[in-house]
């Protein structure tokens, strides 16, 4: 196997499939089967996805976490309304307007906070503020929180119930982009449930391409009174944006795959462990800063330029952010996945330390 492909650091979007998700999309492959989400596999979806997360729920299953993301804010947002989010977002900075297109040109508004976590104590201010302006602002309508964050970090599942208790108070739905949430999962050991809709999340964006997927993601509606009039319209919202597949059963066998006997969590469970050893190699290095909690499979770092630079020669991959002004060095990213050996994340700590 050629080196590079173990020195990719760069996401969770780089792996393979997993060899499970693999066998399932062959093991579908048998056969003519009705289109368009009407095979025997597609039909299984929300009982399945019900068990899992011990709820009612309606799913409809997308390829990129960007539609899932976008489909799920175009059926809770009007186009004169507003998202609040959390300014570090992925829907407010790398979904290439793929949000405000599907909503129909809903704004995005990210507040700041502490390593991608909002605060609950800085929504009422917000939410007053946006209502006292009138029709001078888009009303708030959604409030969207990304678990595990674009940081590397988790939500408490106490904290996402009072910032949704605050949304609901003031007439918002809540969002969760769970591009992540198996890591979120694996790292607070809690259940599917309690992170989402126990905590008051109506409409999951539920992440399987990061959990060892090809490409399979779900808008998940948790049945409430407030999203069940949201359901009716979502085909039709979905095959107008071009995401309805004809051929369902291939991304449908890819998320029963994931979630049977737990799969996507064991997935999620090893690559936070890499993580970890990463963080436990890293936090001994007297020239590297861990500016952010590890609470999931990505750790950011700040390093000396002259590693990143002997990093890169060494073939090594990894995204680099701005670094906050006046800090010396680098800020980089690294992801492990289920598809990290001990022995790869030991070798970038070796050409660290060397
Ligand atoms: C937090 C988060 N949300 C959503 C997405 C969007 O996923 P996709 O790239 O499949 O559109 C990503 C991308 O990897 C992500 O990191
Ligand atoms: C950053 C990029 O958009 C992708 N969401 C990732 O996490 O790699």
């Amino acid at each position: 196997m050629r080196d590079d492909l173990r020195k990719n650091f760069a996401s969770d979007n780089v792996t393979p499939a997993c060899p499970a998700v693999m066998q399932a999309i062959a093991d579908a492959n048998n056969g003519n089967v009705p289109s368009y989400g009407h095979d025997d596999l597609s039909l299984t979806l929300n009982q399945r996805f019900g068990e899992v997360f011990e709820a009612e729920v309606t799913v409809f299953p997308v390829t990129t976490g960007t539609a899932a993301n976008s489909l799920a804010l175009s059926a809770m947002v009007p186009p004169y309304g507003s998202v609040l989010c959390d300014q570090s977002a992925h829907i407010n900075n790398e979904e290439g307007g793929a949000p405000e297109f599907f909503t129909q040109g809903a704004k995005l508004v990210g507040i700041p906070s502490p390593e991608g976590r909002m605060d609950p104590a800085s929504l009422p201010p917000t939410l007053q503020q946006n209502r006292s302006k009138g029709v001078l602002t888009p009303p708030f309508t959604a409030l969207s929180l990304t678990q595990a964050t674009e940081w590397g970090t988790t939500y408490a599942c106490e904290t996402i119930a009072e910032l949704s208790e605050i949304a609901h108070e003031h007439g918002l739905t809540v969002h969760m982009d769970g591009a992540r949430l198996g890591n979120a999962i694996a790292h607070l050991e809690c259940s599917p449930a309690d992170t989402t809709w126990k905590a008051g999340v109506d409409v999951l964006s539920f992440g399987g391409t990061k959990a060892g997927a090809m490409a399979a993601e779900a808008i998940v509606f948790f049945l409430n009174d407030r999203t069940r009039p949201m359901v009716e319209a979502m085909t039709r919202r979905i095959k107008r944006g071009g995401h309805l597949w004809s051929k369902q059963r291939f991304m449908t066998a890819q998320l029963l795959a994931l979630l049977e006997n737990d799969l996507w969590l064991e997935n999620c469970r090893h690559a936070n462990a890499m993580c970890q050893r990463l963080r436990h190699g890293l936090y001994r290095h007297p020239a590297v800063n861990l500016p952010f909690a590890t609470e999931s499979n990505e750790i950011f770092a700040v390093l000396p330029e002259a590693q990143v630079e002997q990093l890169r020669s060494e073939g090594y991959q990894f995204y680099t952010y701005p670094t906050p002004q006046g800090v010396p060095g680098r800020l980089v990213r690294f992801v492990t996945s289920f598809y990290t050996r001990p022995e790869d994340a030991d070798a970038l700590l070796e050409s660290l330390i060397s």
